[in-house]
């Protein structure tokens, strides 16, 4: 999975509907399914790796998520079995993802990325604001441990969009994937891109965050701005 060599699309499932979602993920173009383990009906490991086994054979780049409940996962996972749903997807990820706030789960997922060399995600979510310029930063730097960094901020005004283009843009140098969460962050799930960010995530059906863009507006602004042939 070659990150940053183009703009990529990631699209958040659970486990209801997946052939039918592989099915319309894989005619839309999408790069990156990220498996929302949280979200999954069963968190057994033998049944993750079922489900991330076949994800991997419909030929999709796989993200890793076990999200914390902090930052608005489904399910109130103790760190032991977090880590074991995260080894047993890690045979299939590309990508696995911890929240910066996880603290306790770094040491053993820096082992585990480096041990099965996939790369590691460390994202951060404020769901009621978009920090100041110099916070995102500290957000930033606290965030290098990992290959890729991610925040994911709530929109109020246009500042907040500005400030999170503007960051983006200064740590282009740095594997970065900015968000803005609500109506008013939409746009940086287009324009990200233009200031560095390298993923944007979507949906089909159901939206897992505010302001995503459904998978077919999506590709249709993703053209139109040449960020898609
Ligand atoms: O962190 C992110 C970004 C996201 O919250 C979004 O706003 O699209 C969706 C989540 O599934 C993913 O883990």
């Amino acid at each position: 999975m070659e990150i940053g060599k183009y703009p990529l699309i990631a699209l958040p499932l659970d486990d209801r509907d997946l052939e039918s979602k592989l099915s319309q993920a894989k005619s839309k173009g999408i790069d990156l399914i990220e498996l929302r383990i949280d979200m999954f009906s069963s968190t057994q490991s033998d049944y993750v790796k079922d489900i991330s086994r076949k994800v991997k054979d419909s030929g999709f780049g796989i993200i890793g998520t076990v999200r914390s409940v902090e930052e608005g996962g489904l399910k109130d996972l103790k760190d032991s079995e977090r880590i074991e749903l995260f080894e047993a997807v890690s045979d299939y990820a590309d990508i696995i993802d911890i929240e910066l706030r996880s603290e306790r789960l770094h040491e053993d997922l820096v082992k585990l990325c480096r041990d099965k060399e996939k790369f590691l995600l460390v994202s951060y979510h404020d769901f009621e604001k978009t920090p100041s310029e110099d916070e995102i930063q500290e957000i930033i730097d606290r965030s290098s441990f990992g290959d890729i960094i991610k925040f994911a901020f709530m929109v109020k005004d246009v500042e907040d969009v500005g400030r999170i283009l503007s960051v983006t843009h200064k740590n282009r140098d740095k594997k970065i994937v900015s968000i803005g969460m609500g109506d008013l962050g939409k746009i940086t799930r287009v324009a990200g891109f233009f200031f560095g960010s390298l993923i944007t995530y979507t949906y089909i059906g159901e939206s897992v965050a505010p302001g995503q863009i459904e998978v077919k507006e999506l590709i249709k602004e993703l053209k139109f701005y040449g960020l898609r042939s």
